[in-house]
């Protein structure tokens, strides 16, 4: 229905309006409420910067808001005034993230997540042991003073300032790198996301804001002892009033906060001795048939109003898309890139990649011009894709060298590789899904060598839908695609990364004949028009046949031949590993290998 989409702000601000007033109204009990609702707000929503957007489920958020206390307590005992106090928790939580960031994101996933929780109880038994700093058990007692009315005023602001911190992560490209890693964070190093920077990044900013909850709160209770500030209990609350509505939706924080805390304090009230398993209960109830929050479940999306509080963050980047206009369509805005000469491009010496025992790579070395486009065959676990690997810095080679333009690649990481020239797309793709197909191709363009703004990348990255012919698909999630789609989604991925060299991985198995020589001409087209050389792993010996310079075959890991492609498949190895036996039977020593339909 037209208009409400603006139901959501204007309720925000009628919202803040009312809080505005509140503290004056006079009625304490609702006030000091309302501040715990605000300190739930501010350490909720910041949690889920780093889990919502980052995909890091760092259960140990709530150590930032007890060090923040404690600092914060510790300077305004020793006499300080209250902003010095504020700024030294700021300033001391954000030295301990930095700190923790480094041991914490050497961990993914649940190990990320139990690491973190483990925070809480060693700060606890920390503060209880290091009693000269922080009185031990005995806790720290603040001046006291009538603070309710500006620590709420100032819990209010920084409340404010949360969610407008929100809105701008979610449109900027430092956004665009935390969804980018929230997907497959490999991936987004393969495109050009320095992903080490932006995850510290985003772990010092939530901890600043954890940090000002736990000063503010201990401001306002006048005291704090290491159960109050570091106990699991009180812990994982904000984190499940996220979760309850939503994690990672604009709006999820604040309304699993303001339904679940009145919820908590009505249960508090009226139901006493039941109201943890209620709260507990309703929790499990919604993880069980609404999991991603309710605000995600069906019934929301069919209310009026209700479903404008729901939606993705992609769906308010289309809306916002839809107004800006776009360049489609005709050329790519691609350099056009000089290949007169010998020069190789990328040249490989002695690599060498081996688990364990297993040798995928053994000592190749080979060399490719500037401008070339090579074939790379080989039967199935013979070692291709683990070279596409290598150079692309997925793996470090064993042993070896890859150089690019002369350039040894061993000093880069996978970013600096994609910044450097190389776009590759993987066997089995790998886009990342929850972010439209608009926005997956913006993304290189948002952190390549001439890096664009979120804006900027996403009108350019229409001319690299259309060029792969996914026009239609332009606003839809990536996992919404078919596989070809998805393929195709990817070599328009690979081709925003303004690459010199392309490493295509088997990208038109399961195309129809007619997609195939659609995706042969691109190949094609990309090489003459724009001077990219490429590397094609392909089993359909019939579409390489239309467009590679040469042919380079492996045979478990070893380089076995290299040369044009009718002399390769008339090559007695080859023709051995692909046919075995029969291959040096006489009958089948005069025909070279099919080119038709080998598999
Ligand atoms: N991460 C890994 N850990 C252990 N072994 C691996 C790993 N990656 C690849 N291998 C092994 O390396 C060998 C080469 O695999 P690779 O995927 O490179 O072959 P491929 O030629 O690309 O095969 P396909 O055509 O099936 O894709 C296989 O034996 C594979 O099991």
């Amino acid at each position: 229905m037209k208009g409400l989409h603006r139901l959501p702000p204007l309720l925000g601000l009628g919202l803040v309006a009312a809080l505005l007033v509140l503290p004056f109204s006079g009625n304490a009990y609702l006030t000091t409420f309302a501040f715990t609702v605000l300190i739930a707000y501010i350490l909720g929503q910041s949690w889920d910067w780093v889990a919502g957007e980052m995909g890091y489920v760092n259960l140990g958020h709530y150590a930032f808001y007890g060090i923040g206390a404690y600092a914060f307590a510790i300077v305004l005992v020793g006499g300080s005034p209250f902003w010095l106090a504020f700024v030294a928790a700021l300033g001391v939580t954000a030295v301990a993230a930095r700190l923790l960031a480094v041991p914490l994101f050497r961990l993914h996933g649940d190990y990320f997540a139990f690491a973190s929780l483990a925070l809480l109880p060693l700060l606890e038994v920390l503060a209880y042991n290091l009693t000269p700093i922080t009185r031990g058990a005995d806790g720290i007692v603040l001046p006291v003073a009538q603070v309710l009315q500006p620590a709420y005023l100032i819990a209010l602001a920084v409340c404010v300032v949360t969610f407008v911190v929100t809105l701008r992560i979610h449109g900027a490209r430092f956004g665009y790198a935390l969804k980018s890693i929230r997907n497959d964070e490999q991936v987004a190093e393969t495109v050009g996301v320095r992903i080490a920077p932006v995850k510290r990044r985003v772990l010092v900013l939530s901890s600043l804001f954890g940090a000002a909850a736990g000063a503010l709160q201990a401001w306002q209770m006048s005291y704090i002892d290491p159960a109050t500030v570091f106990g699991l209990n009180v812990a994982l609350a904000p984190i499940a009033m996220v979760l309850f509505a939503g994690s990672g939706l604009r709006y999820g924080p604040l309304i699993g906060v303001l339904l679940l805390a009145s919820m908590q304090q009505w249960l508090l009230v009226s139901v006493k001795g039941f109201q943890a398993t209620l709260y507990g209960a309703t929790l499990l109830l919604i993880g069980r048939f609404m999991p991603g929050g309710f605000l995600r479940a069906k019934w929301v999306r069919r209310v009026p109003g209700l479903a404008e509080f729901g939606r993705e963050h992609h769906e308010h980047a289309t809306a916002s898309a839809m107004q800006a206009p776009g360049q489609a369509g005709g050329e790519l805005p691609l350099p056009t890139l000089q290949v007169a000469g010998e020069r190789p491009l990328i040249e490989l010496q002695g690599v060498r990649m081996q688990f364990g025992g297993n040798v995928a790579v053994n000592d190749v070395s080979l060399s490719i011009r500037a401008g070339e486009i090579v074939g790379l065959i080989g039967p199935n676990g013979s070692g291709k894709t683990t070279l596409f690997n290598c150079i692309s810095r997925v793996y470090t080679p064993t042993a070896g060298r890859v150089l690019f333009d002369g350039q040894d690649l061993a000093d880069l990481g996978r970013d600096g590789i994609a910044r450097l020239g190389v776009g590759r797309t993987y066997q089995i793709p790998r886009p990342f899904s929850d972010l439209t197909v608009q926005e997956n191709i913006a993304i290189p363009l948002m952190f390549g060598a001439n890096p664009l703004s979120p804006r900027d990348a996403l009108r350019e990255a229409r001319a690299f839908v259309d060029y792969a012919e996914l026009g239609p698909r332009l606003y839809d999630r990536a996992d919404a695609l078919s596989v070809q789609e998805k393929k195709a989604l990817e070599f328009a991925r690979a081709l925003a990364c303004r690459p010199r060299l392309l490493l295509v991985d088997e990208v038109a198995s399961g195309l129809t004949p007619a997609e195939v020589r659609r995706f042969v001409e691109h190949i094609r087209h990309v090489r003459d028009r724009y001077g990219i050389t490429v590397i094609w792993v392909e089993h359909i010996f019939s579409a390489l046949e239309q467009v590679v310079d040469r042919v380079i075959a492996l045979e478990q890991g070893v380089l076995i031949a290299d040369g044009p492609l009718d002399a390769v498949v008339r090559n007695e190895r080859v023709l051995a590993t692909y046919l075995g036996a029969a291959a040096t039977a006489p009958q089948a020593s005069a025909p070279p290998l099919l080119i038709r339909g080998v598999a």
